[in-house]
């Protein structure tokens, strides 16, 4: 498909836009999306490119009877995330009680943003230093191996006014997306609610008091991003995210079901297939070097922009690839 002769003729390379302030890149999906070779500073060098990886055995663990007060099937998840943390340090989790509805509406708010056109994104563009706002593949930041994404960032305080989100998409993007600001407001008390779950059951697996974590993390930021990974016609030379440590506590990951998250786990990558309605979590490098007893490597993760089983994303234009993360920091 990618390389039909009518894609080619309907689709001529174009040169790629600049900002005339900063020189950087112009990344402006809907052009983009359809262009059959893709700009050179979206090329990331062979090395830094995982080749199609082996299905990662991800562990998954069913939070049922945590929340039940199960005491015997909180041990056996407190059991297995130790484990876990021992290895690799990423894994799923089911019933987490995050519901469906508000997950999908997350997602479908998302949708609604990165349909805009690029200058109604662009109000609300991410300044300097700021971790708030719009960025597309990071052009602001960086020149080349840029991430084929855009990302639309914002922090997360549970002790703050109940309507800073609503007020900051309402003032940039106008009144019609007072429901965004709502959406995300729940969204990332959910994600806070599920944070402390996990921090409990993580005390457990790591001997120390039960509510240690929790009460430590209970005052805490997160930094909230909705990833949206454009459609490639070249997505074997480009990455939707690079190869990266999460330099935060613990992250919680809610993607769709196109795949092209990989972890570098037992020296290799190896691709994770989404589980519908579960959530991916990961420990970040604050909590695998504070409370871990033996030094183990990092995790990397990375987002490649093909499924697992090497079909090309997206250009099926029906997918898509989303992903909603949580960092606690
Ligand atoms: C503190 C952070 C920086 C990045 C977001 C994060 O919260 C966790 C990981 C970082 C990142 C995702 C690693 C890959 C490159 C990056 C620029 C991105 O693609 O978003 C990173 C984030 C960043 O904003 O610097
Ligand atoms: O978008 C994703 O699926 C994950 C990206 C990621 O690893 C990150 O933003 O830290």
């Amino acid at each position: 498909m990618n390389s039909s002769p009518t894609s080619i003729l309907l689709c001529p390379p174009i040169d790629i836009k600049k900002d005339t302030n900063t020189g950087g890149v112009v990344f402006d999906s809907s052009l983009l999306r359809k262009q059959t070779k893709i700009p050179r500073e979206f090329i990331w060098p062979l090395s830094e490119r995982p080749s199609t990886p082996k299905e990662f055995n991800a562990p998954v663990v069913d939070l049922q009877g945590f929340f039940q007060g199960d005491e015997a099937s909180t041990m056996r998840a407190a059991e297995l995330i130790r484990t876990i943390c021992m290895t690799h340090g990423f894994f799923q989790v089911t019933n987490h009680r995050v519901d469906a509805s508000l997950a999908q509406d997350a997602f479908d708010c998302m949708d609604e943003f990165f349909r805009l056109p690029l200058s109604r994104k662009l109000r609300a563009k991410r300044k300097p230093g700021s971790m708030w706002g719009y960025a597309g593949a990071h052009s602001d930041r960086f020149s080349s191996k840029l991430p084929w994404k855009e990302t639309l960032s914002f922090g997360y305080h549970e002790a703050g006014p109940e309507h800073t989100f609503v007020d900051y998409f309402t003032s940039i993007l106008g009144k019609d997306f007072e429901r965004m600001g709502l959406v995300y407001q729940r969204y990332c008390k959910a994600m806070k609610d599920l944070s402390l779950a996990i921090m409990e059951i993580l005390a457990i697996s790591l001997g120390v008091e039960r509510s240690f974590y929790r009460e430590f993390f209970k005052d805490n930021s997160s930094i909230m991003r909705c990833n949206y990974y454009p459609p490639c016609q070249e997505p074997e030379l480009a990455l939707g995210t690079g190869p990266h440590c999460d330099p935060t506590s613990l992250t919680v990951l809610q993607q769709d079901q196109v795949g092209g998250l990989e972890v570098f786990a037992d020296g290799e990558w190896q691709s994770v297939r989404p589980i519908r309605d579960a959530l991916a979590i990961n420990i970040g490098d604050t909590f695998m070097v504070c409370v871990l007893p033996m030094p183990i490597n990092k995790l990397m993760l990375i987002v490649s922009l093909f499924k697992g089983r090497g079909l090309v994303i997206n250009s099926l234009s029906l997918l898509k690839r989303r992903g909603l993360v949580i960092n606690i920091v």
